[in-house]
């Protein structure tokens, strides 16, 4: 038999979140609440992108810069930034369609947001900075990949991995391949879900019409 034990009053409390928030701000409280609660990458968030026909794909990738610091290409706004090889299969599909969504997903929190919008390259000194920034073996395997195409044995990359080493190992610094970029999404839409206990969960989204547009929010069905 089911259990019909009455809801309890934590099950029946009203929203915690809030009407009118700043989503920025509401991010940031919940981003800094990953950084304690979750034990890997916390900035780990899903990208999904979508071919010139529609065929949507996702992958991992970590969050190099987020809030409404962020300047998406001087249109203001705040943003959210990631970083990849352009020439990837995930940088195909963005050239051919400027749009993606995030997903961050903090299960010990049993937390997720949702993000989506329009993308804006990073210019070229924030993409030299952020790939400078990087370990220097980071730099070599980004220089050495081309991401996404096929392999013929591991021995290959691995070979291009030393040749790469060795050409730069005395400046410290390998050059930041043109293709090696950083995007950053401008939001139209955030939407904050909390778990609660039998499904009775809590969402509110965020919506706007573009970078400078006001926010409109709203509470969502579970
Ligand atoms: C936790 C995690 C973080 C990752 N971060 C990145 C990243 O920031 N940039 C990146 O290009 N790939 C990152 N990757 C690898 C991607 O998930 C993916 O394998 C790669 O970018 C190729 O994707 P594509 O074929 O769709 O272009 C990450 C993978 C994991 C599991
Ligand atoms: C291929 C690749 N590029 C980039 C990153 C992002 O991390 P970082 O810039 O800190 O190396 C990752 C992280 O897993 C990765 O796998």
């Amino acid at each position: 038999m089911s259990d019909t034990t009455p809801l309890d009053d934590a099950q029946l409390a009203d929203s915690v979140l809030p009407a009118g928030a700043d989503p920025f701000a509401l991010f940031e409280e919940w981003f800094a609440a990953a950084q304690v609660g979750e034990l890997n990458d916390p900035n780990a968030m899903a990208l999904a992108t979508a071919s010139a026909d529609g065929a949507p794909s996702v992958r991992m990738v970590l969050l190099k810069g987020h809030g409404a610091g962020e300047n998406p290409e001087g249109m203001g706004g705040g943003g959210f930034t990631f970083f990849t090889n352009a020439e990837s299969r995930k940088g195909e599909q963005i050239r051919a369609n400027m749009q993606a969504a995030l997903l961050f997903h903090w299960k010990s929190l049993r937390r997720q947001i949702r993000i989506e919008g329009p993308l804006v390259e990073v210019s070229p000194a924030r993409a030299d900075a952020y790939f400078h920034s990087r370990p220097y073996k980071s730099q070599v395997g980004s220089a050495a990949s081309d991401q996404s195409r096929p392999l013929a044995q591991r021995q290959e990359y691995l070979d291009r991995v030393q040749q790469v080493w060795a050409a730069h190992e005395g400046e410290g610094q390998v050059p930041r391949p043109a293709h090696w970029t950083g995007f950053t999404l401008s939001p139209r839409r955030i939407e904050f879900w909390i778990d609660r206990d039998n499904r009775l969960h809590d969402r509110r989204e965020f919506v706007r019409d573009g970078a400078d547009g006001e926010w409109a929010d709203t509470l969502l069905y579970p």
